[in-house]
């Protein structure tokens, strides 16, 4: 049996490679010498440089290293403090912050790291997203009070009340929607959340924070788990906390959460709770559990008991590679090992890239009515920059059309800022749009990407697990972004898939078209049936031939796609498994342009695909 490691890393710090970023500078010079010591002017130059092509990289934050001489060995003392002087003396001209991590003898000498942190405006911050997984009872939804209230639990759901935001999860104690909390930090690295009797001012703590970690608290029972999928894909989280609780262990949905972020490519942490009530053979029992599960052919991670802070370092530094997964064990009623992952959620760093020299994608996650303000669209931006007063495509409706609309305002994290890039949430007020016409799933884009809607896409998947086979017509729910939609099998490269098959598969969605884009990672589950994979091909509707074209017997495949067709409307009813969906939908079809629902009947033909076009404001 696997023991659990005790802490096995010891001071491992950046590589030469990771240190020198790609550029069209040659820092040959400075590589491997020990030119902080002492830089003459030119070499202070290429560390200046250097620097600031660094933050650019680490998107405004890096952690750096002082002490790799030549030979790698360390620094003597004063060697030290005047590498640091020059740190401290670049790092000035630059509005950067220089905290000290670590500093420690390598042997032979000093070293140590410091984290830089470019110091934002007020009304801007960076963004790292979590989502936050786990059984019911793990303690998730108590962590997050207390790690965003500063206030420890009584083991009795103290810490929960506050973040619980329906009257039955007060009473049930569990959650059922995708809820967000935040904590920020500020440049040195403190938490900046002060509650104020009991509640937090979200504006006050982003004025005063350099970073912003949004937890997606997602549901732990496995009656929600399409929200749990919904929170994963569409909420694009940069990392998955993995909560436990150390009496009972990896039990209920814990594999299939674990299972989801690994399919959706998450790097994942674990966070064990309550060991203050939990007895130490138990506890080992289940972290030995944990780690061969963790190092099981299937996960292949590389499992770290985070016990120091040094460890923490170490892992959040190596973390973005998803095969370290760091493993804390906390108490939400002592307080124990809290200040660990307090640190370690600072030193996160955001894998999405901003791509703010591309054109502009949002992905719309919910929709609002604000009195007073009107629509409102709540989403991830993926790319580019859209700023206040800018004009988008919104789109697909259930004709598959774009209309332009007009940003009134953005709020990130409720606070009114003029701005978005890519890789950041935020809210759009909306000009002259009724909150019925937009659904979750849709996008708002540059118009200059033409985009085009789609019924019908072509995607690589594995299945995961399924009881029996999947064959063609298998109908099941197609997670992608923000888009959540029953998605009909047309077509396979095999005749049936079972578990472990993977296969090429041409889907059509049941209800509208939506927007998707070649490489987007999807997840086609129903129940525990689940397989995952990439849209290789999205079809744009201007490829579907037109209506007289079908009658033609030569075209055998638009013959299947009729009769499938046929098939999707007899289920389009029977697909609609929630009450809240069938909400969703009556929006749509009532405000839609031209998607009625007038009590469709079953025979009825589904919606005639069109030409995509912009269409005209209305
Ligand atoms: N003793 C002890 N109790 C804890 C700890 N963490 C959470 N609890 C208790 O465990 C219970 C369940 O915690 P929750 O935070 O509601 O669990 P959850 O994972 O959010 O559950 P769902 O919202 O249903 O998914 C509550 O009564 C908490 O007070 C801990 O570290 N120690």
């Amino acid at each position: 049996m696997d023991s659990v490691p005790e802490s096995p890393i010891k001071a491992i710090s950046l590589t030469e490679d990771e240190a020198f970023v790609e550029s069209e500078t040659d820092y040959s010079s400075i590589r491997g010498k020990m030119v902080m010591v002492s830089p003459n002017a030119d070499e202070y130059e290429l560390l200046r440089k250097q620097l600031l092509e660094r933050l650019e990289a680490g998107n405004g934050e890096i952690i750096y290293d002082i002490g790799h001489g030549e030979d790698g060995r360390g620094l003597t003392e004063d060697e030290y403090n005047a590498s640091l002087a020059t740190l401290h003396s670049l790092v000035a001209s630059e509005r950067v912050s220089c905290v000290e991590l670590r500093r420690w003898e390598c042997g032979s000498g000093l070293t140590g790291q410091y984290l830089l942190r470019t110091e934002l405006d007020n009304n801007d911050f960076m963004e790292i997203r979590v989502a936050v997984v786990g059984n019911v009872d793990a303690g998730k939804s108590t962590l997050l009070g207390v790690l965003t209230h500063g206030e420890l639990d009584n083991g009795r759901g103290y810490a929960r009340q506050r973040l619980f935001r329906h009257k039955h999860e007060m009473e049930s104690g569990r959650t059922s929607s995708v809820g967000n909390d935040i904590l920020g930090f500020d440049n040195m690295g403190n938490v900046v959340n002060k509650p104020d009797h009991g509640t937090l001012d979200w504006v006050k703590i982003c004025e005063k924070s350099s970073k912003v970690i949004t937890f997606i608290d997602l549901a732990g029972h496995e009656r929600y788990l399409k929200t749990t999928v919904f929170g994963m894909t569409g909420h694009a989280p940069d990392f998955g906390m993995l909560m436990i609780g150390a009496n009972a262990g990896i039990v209920g949905m814990t594999k299939e959460h674990l299972g989801l972020a690994l399919a959706l490519s998450v790097p994942v942490f674990v966070v064990v709770t309550k060991i203050d009530m939990c007895p130490p053979n138990v506890l080992q029992d289940n972290l030995k559990l944990l780690i061969r599960i963790l190092k099981s052919s299937g996960c292949r991670k590389v499992p770290v008991m985070v016990k120091s802070k040094d460890d923490v370092i170490v892992s959040a530094t190596n973390f973005v590679s998803q095969r370290l997964c760091p493993i804390f064990q906390v108490s939400n009623v002592s307080g124990e090992n809290l200040e660990l992952l307090t640190m370690f959620l600072n030193l996160l760093k955001t894998r999405m890239p901003s791509h703010e020299d591309k054109p502009a994608e949002f992905q719309i996650d919910d929709t609002y009515s604000v009195p007073g303000v009107g629509t409102v669209v709540s989403g991830t931006a993926l790319a580019g920059v859209v700023r206040a007063g800018d004009t988008l495509a919104l789109g697909p409706d259930a004709l598959g059309r774009f209309h332009p609309v007009a940003v009134k305002s953005i709020h990130r994290k409720r606070m009114p800022v003029h701005e978005v890039r890519g890789g950041q949430t935020a809210s759009f007020a909306l000009k002259k749009v009724k909150r019925s016409q937009i659904r979750k799933g849709m996008v708002m884009v540059s118009p200059s990407l033409n985009p085009q809607a789609c019924w019908q896409f072509e995607g690589e998947i594995l299945v995961l697990h399924h009881p029996t086979t999947i064959s063609s017509r298998y109908q099941a729910m197609v997670h992608c972004g923000s888009i959540r939609q029953t998605a009909s099998i047309l077509s396979m490269s095999r005749d049936c898939l079972r578990t472990g098959d993977k296969a090429l598969v041409k889907f059509r969605f049941i209800k509208h078209p939506e927007y998707l884009k070649r490489g987007q990672r999807m997840v086609f589950r129903e129940g525990r049936t689940k397989a995952v994979g990439n849209v290789l091909r999205p079809e744009p509707m201007s490829l579907k031939p037109a209506r007289h074209d079908r009658r033609n017997p030569q075209h055998n495949n638009h013959a299947a796609d009729e009769s499938d067709s046929q098939h999707v409307q007899e289920s389009d009813v029977t697909a609609m498994d929630s009450p809240f969906e069938i909400q969703a939908d009556k929006r749509v079809q009532g405000g839609g342009a031209g998607g009625g629902r007038r009590g469709r009947k079953r025979h009825d033909k589904p919606p005639e695909p069109t030409q995509p076009t912009v269409a005209a404001a209305n």
